[in-house]
């Protein structure tokens, strides 16, 4: 089975870098051969092993997602309501993930396709597309992890700035094929005055946008019938 990851003939580069240049933001549609979209698909639907992230003062938390959903109800209810007090005023969120970064750097998966996600995307063709899409020359890599939110996951307004990890510019690669506007999960980019652009999770659409600049992934709602996967990072430089 070949797990190859093509990227579909983009029609307008110089379009989609002018848009970017202007907007400090681009939605590339049917970014990849819709083969490849779905073929990524299908490996995070069948995906057992994710982490639960969510946030404890700042802090960065990663827990085993299976034991969570085995603890006892009461113990599912106070993590809720960690949860949801640091989200009504400050940063916070709820999904899971894959660390496809770490998986490769640290070779924690020997011959698993996670590791041709990871090479896609740091490949010379798509590292020099982000470079010219962006204009930053400076883009060294690609920092890249999956992430699925479930009905109550979410991600309130932050820039994705952090000191010292040189995050040019962020990515999201949507990936599942039906979703609804209803369900939430918007990317949704405020602005100052109280308006904001919302692009919905479509199939295989590629967001790239500059860092810093504020957003949030509103919450997936309860009657959410999908899950909104999608393969989600940062073009990077080694250098400040
Ligand atoms: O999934 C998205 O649309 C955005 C994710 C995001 O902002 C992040 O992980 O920092
Ligand atoms: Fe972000």
């Amino acid at each position: 089975m070949s797990t190859m990851i093509k990227m579909a003939k983009l029609n307008s580069l110089q379009q989609i870098s002018q848009t970017y240049q202007r907007s400090s933001r681009v939605q590339i549609v049917d970014f990849l051969e819709s083969e490849s979209a779905q073929h990524i698909y299908d490996a995070l639907k069948s995906q057992t092993q994710w982490n639960l992230a969510w946030n404890l003062d700042g802090q960065h938390q990663d827990m085993d997602y299976t034991a969570v959903q085995n603890w006892t109800q009461k113990q599912r209810e106070q993590l809720d309501e960690l949860i949801y007090a640091q989200a009504s005023d400050s940063f916070q969120y709820r999904y899971a993930s894959v660390p496809i970064y770490d998986i490769y750097q640290q070779n924690l998966l020997p011959g698993h396709f996670f590791n041709s996600i990871y090479e896609f995307f740091n490949s010379d063709e798509l590292l020099t597309l982000a470079r010219q899409v962006t204009g930053f020359e400076q883009i060294d890599f690609a920092d890249v992890q999956a992430t699925r939110y479930s009905k109550g996951h979410f991600l309130t307004e932050h820039d994705d700035n952090v000191a010292g990890k040189n995050r040019l510019a962020a990515f999201v690669l949507n990936l599942t094929p039906k979703w609804k506007f209803d369900w939430g999960g918007g990317l949704v980019f405020p602005d100052k005055n109280d308006q904001a652009e919302t692009w919905f999770p479509k199939f295989n659409a590629l967001n790239i946008f500059t860092v810093p600049q504020k957003h949030a992934v509103t919450v997936v709602s309860p009657f959410a019938t999908e899950e909104r996967y999608a393969l989600t990072g940062w073009f990077r430089s080694h250098q400040s």
